[in-house]
């Protein structure tokens, strides 16, 4: 983790927790708390964002937020006020206890959709709360003034994959509906995430902040969509958006919600009670883990980091990682008489391996979804751009592109479903008008070359980016479809033809008509946009794999979008330039 806010976990494996409850932070963290809650100066750039009621529902009641008015009165308010989702889970009550002791009781509200056991209900306020109940969570928020809102609700991995449609309402639904909320009353939002959101083409060990995220679960998918949910919101409305990727958690006191990594804490339950204890897990499956305090204590340091401190909105957080064996060994130098069978589940032993691509594919529909160019972001590599590399775009169409890509590849490896997915570079075709993207300069160029023999572009001259003619578009599409599973390596492919710039798709068109004038006024918002996108895709899987080749490079491109859009004026009875 390179977090700023210096963490450090205090439960080690195998060594006794130097501190047993971490509610008293040393002097030093208390010293940062408090600036942090006050650090609204690096918040200013979202003052400038107008924010819809319903971000997602694009609701047409507009209000202004993040106003000067509402950060002066944030700033004056120095204890936060905390709603906590799913609180009734194995986190939620030990967190909020720790919250407590620094804001007081009445500060920290819990929520969840159970009954709270009376000692919970007597600790401090409680109330009913579903996360797919957008007007009742909004009035939870409002009514309590409400400023930081943890959001702990979701299906875990194991529970996720046996019931895959609950999962998706609750952990990607449920999360919309707190994003919202976040972005209309200016909340500080803590989404966690955990190791689940990598998957088998990650590096393992160790998994970095960024890098290939393509997991095996709905459960890792619904948590890769909360961090570039979260990530995307803030960049572009400035939402407080705080992720940190959990390890399993091991905790005396609560029972873990149905992971992978519950073994970890079923394990002394056993060995005190019985003395024995089956593991669902090989002996040697090593997975990261924590102390349930560590998890606590980094979550509360992480909330009260100020803004200016964050160089990444979700982090990795780590303590040890150990295997089921070597935990028995460490519990056998208190109990040595512990027995451990190993009887390794199916679903929970696949999480995060490469066993499901063993997985009988059915012969279901097959399925085409294309992604895009905007699928990568500003911390991609950008010349080339790989199949498998970190993704986190910018944009909500990247975000929802990404999302299409690991849902379908997900009900791939889980159902067999024959998903197929080509990430296409800017389109540029003479026939159809582009839909409103950022590489349409590509085409409007070609009409203004030939009807006024002018063109102001809306991207700097020297922007590359991935462009393909139409033509070798759709062969491509066709040709992927055709292809036999046993040719695929992958689901998802780059495919390329051509990289160019504004100022080199002129000069080719030059030479055609000399006369061409291209100006240059380049558009913030799709300027960025561009800079944000690969220069060139690396196309070399879909090469290897099933045979892509693009027929256009682009001087042929340009003599046939010429040629084309020509014909069309001509036809139409329009003068050409
Ligand atoms: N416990 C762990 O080892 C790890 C947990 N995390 C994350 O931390 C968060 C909390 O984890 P746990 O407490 O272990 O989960 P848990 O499964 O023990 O608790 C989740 C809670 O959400 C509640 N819930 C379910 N549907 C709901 C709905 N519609 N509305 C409101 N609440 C609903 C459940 O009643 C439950 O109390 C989760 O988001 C999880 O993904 C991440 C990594 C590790
Ligand atoms: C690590 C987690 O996110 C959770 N404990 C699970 O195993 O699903």
């Amino acid at each position: 983790m390179h977090a700023s806010t210096d963490w450090r976990p205090l439960a080690v494996y195998g060594r006794r927790p130097r501190l047993r409850s971490s509610v008293h932070l040393p002097p030093r963290q208390r010293l940062v708390m408090l600036p942090g809650w006050l650090c609204h100066g690096c918040r200013n750039r979202a003052r400038w964002h107008h924010l819809s009621a319903r971000v997602f529902s694009w609701s047409p009641r507009q209000i202004s937020r993040w106003d000067k008015q509402e950060s002066a009165e944030s700033s004056r308010q120095e204890t936060p006020r905390v709603l906590i989702t799913g609180g009734l889970g194995q986190l939620g009550v030990g967190l909020a206890q720790l919250l407590r002791k620094q804001y007081g009781t009445d500060n920290v509200i819990l929520s969840d959709i159970k009954k709270p056991p009376v000692e919970v209900f007597n600790s401090g306020p409680f109330v009913y709360a579903d996360v797919l109940d957008y007007k009742n969570l909004r009035e939870l928020v409002v009514n309590n003034r409400i400023t930081w809102l943890v959001h702990y609700s979701a299906l875990l991995s194991a529970v996720g994959e046996a019931n895959v449609a609950l999962a998706r309402k609750i952990n990607i639904t449920g999360l919309h509906n707190v994003l919202d909320l976040a972005l209309e009353n200016c909340l500080r939002l803590f989404v966690p995430s955990t190791i689940g959101a990598f998957g088998p083409s990650s590096p393992r060990d160790p998994a970095p902040d960024l890098c290939v995220q393509r997991p095996r679960t709905i459960y890792g998918v619904s948590k890769v969509h909360s961090e570039l949910m979260g990530e995307y919101l803030h960049h572009k409305y400035g939402l407080d958006f705080r992720c940190l990727r959990y390890p399993g958690i091991v905790s005396a006191n609560t029972q873990p919600g149905g992971g992978t990594t519950d073994y970890a804490v079923q394990i002394f339950h056993d060995a005190l009670s019985t003395g024995r204890f089956e593991s669902y897990l090989r002996a040697d499956t090593r997975l990261p883990m924590m102390h349930v305090d560590d998890c606590h204590r980094a979550t509360v340091q992480f909330m009260q980091a100020s803004d200016c401190q964050l160089s990444l909105r979700t982090y990795n957080i780590a303590a040890m990682s150990f295997t089921p064996e070597e935990v028995a060994q460490e519990i056998r130098k208190h109990l040595p008489h512990l027995k451990v069978t190993y009887n390794p589940d199916f679903v929970r032993q696949t999480i995060g391996l490469h066993n499901v691509l063993d997985l009988a594919l059915e012969n279901c529909l097959r399925l085409f979804v294309p992604s895009t160019i905007g699928a990568f972001g500003p911390s991609s590599p950008r010349d080339p751009a790989p199949d498998l590399c970190v993704q986190r775009p910018r944009t909500i169409y990247g975000v929802s592109k990404v999302h299409s890509e690991l849902m379908g590849e997900y009900l791939h490896h889980k159902y067999g479903l024959d998903f197929r997915c080509l990430r296409y570079p800017g389109i540029v075709s003479a026939n159809t008008q582009p839909g409103g993207g950022t590489t349409d300069y590509a085409v409007q160029i070609f009409h203004d070359a030939l009807s006024t023999g002018r063109f102001e572009s809306y991207l700097r001259a020297d922007t590359r980016l991935p462009m393909m003619h139409v033509d070798d578009c759709h062969r491509a599409t066709v040709q992927f479809m055709q292809a036999s599973d046993c040719q695929l390596s992958l689901r998802t492919y780059n495919i390329a033809a051509m990289s160019f710039t504004p100022e080199e798709v002129a000069q080719e068109i030059r030479k055609h008509l000399p006369h061409l004038k291209v100006t240059y006024n380049p558009d913030f918002v799709r300027q960025t946009i561009a800079d944000s996108w690969p220069m060139r895709f690396d196309d070399s899987n879909a090469r290897r794999d099933w045979g892509w080749k693009p027929a256009y490079n682009l001087s042929e491109l340009v003599t046939d979008m010429l040629r084309s859009i020509r014909e069309q004026r001509t036809k139409a009875g329009l003068p050409v330039s």
